[in-house]
């Protein structure tokens, strides 16, 4: 039975982002992932980690100036030290949550312009090689260009061929099925195959982004499908919920462990 982690950068928008940990605890979620928690001090994070017994599965190293439209520096040649920069600060949040993967942002470029290119497979040779040091996965992510217009990553056939070609022990590949099913489809099959590049999956319904089994897919089924090839990591729950987050949670109900319980109302109260 797949194991979830809300994504408490889209989920539980309700409260205040330190607050979302417990609100996931108390909604019956046992992991939580995020886009960045640069905002905060990497203690305050793995403080609200502990305090509600959450697994933190997955966060984006820095992906440079994100409010200037920035989407990831790895592709950008000139940049490097910068990215540097910020591998090293992601490192000091990585040992104080606990993090075991970490997602590098290609950024907006070409794949036809070779200086990008090279800039991108450098900056992942690199950063893979810090982080094996410590013992943490590299993942990289195709991102469909309707939602990311002129990310360098928008193919899986790349990013795949990619892996291989790199063959790094830690390099793995980040299978959004809300990604994938936009820009290719043929989800099981693709889940089929790459599943050995697969370092980490995540969720949400076609084409509004909101809560599994509310689009286009059949969702359970692909939930069963990662149950037969074994998937044994989390699936991260990167969607907006439709309404309030707890009022969405119904199709979590037929996974819910001991800890995977949704609940209908928040113990420490919902602020809506
Ligand atoms: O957008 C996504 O699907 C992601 O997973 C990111 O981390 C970046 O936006
Ligand atoms: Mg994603």
């Amino acid at each position: 039975m797949p194991r979830f982690a809300a994504n408490l950068t889209m989920m539980f928008n309700e409260w205040p982002f330190l607050d979302r940990f417990a609100a996931a605890a108390d909604a019956g979620f046992e992991a939580v992932e995020f886009l960045f928690p640069y905002e905060h001090r990497p203690d305050a994070i793995a403080e609200r980690l502990a305090k509600n017994g959450l697994c933190q599965v997955l966060f984006n190293l820095p992906p440079g100036n994100w409010a200037g439209g920035e989407r990831g520096l790895a592709s950008l040649p000139g940049r490097f030290d910068e990215l540097r920069v910020g591998v090293e600060t992601a490192l000091s949040y990585a040992e104080a949550t606990g993090v075991k993967r970490l997602h590098l942002m290609s950024g907006i470029a070409s794949r036809d312009d070779k200086e990008a290119v090279d800039a991108y497979r450098k900056a992942i040779v690199w950063t893979a090689g810090k982080l094996a040091d410590r013992g943490i996965d590299l993942l990289i992510e195709p991102i469909n260009g309707r939602d990311m217009p002129g990310y360098f990553l928008n193919d899986f056939g790349f990013a795949e061929a990619l892996v291989g070609d790199l063959a790094l022990p830690n390099l793995k590949l980040q299978f959004d099925v809300y990604h994938r099913q936009i820009m290719h489809g043929d989800v099981t099959m693709a889940l089929r195959r790459l599943m050995p590049l697969i370092g980490h999956i995540q969720i949400a319904s076609v084409p509004s982004r909101h809560e599994p089994a509310t689009g286009e897919l059949d969702d359970h089924f692909i939930f069963d499908e990662l149950d037969r090839l074994g998937y044994a990591g989390f699936v991260g729950c990167e969607y907006r919920p439709s309404s309030k987050t707890l009022d969405g949670l119904s199709w979590l109900a037929p996974y819910c462990g001991e800890r995977q319980r949704p609940i209908s109302g928040a113990k420490r109260g919902a602020l809506t």
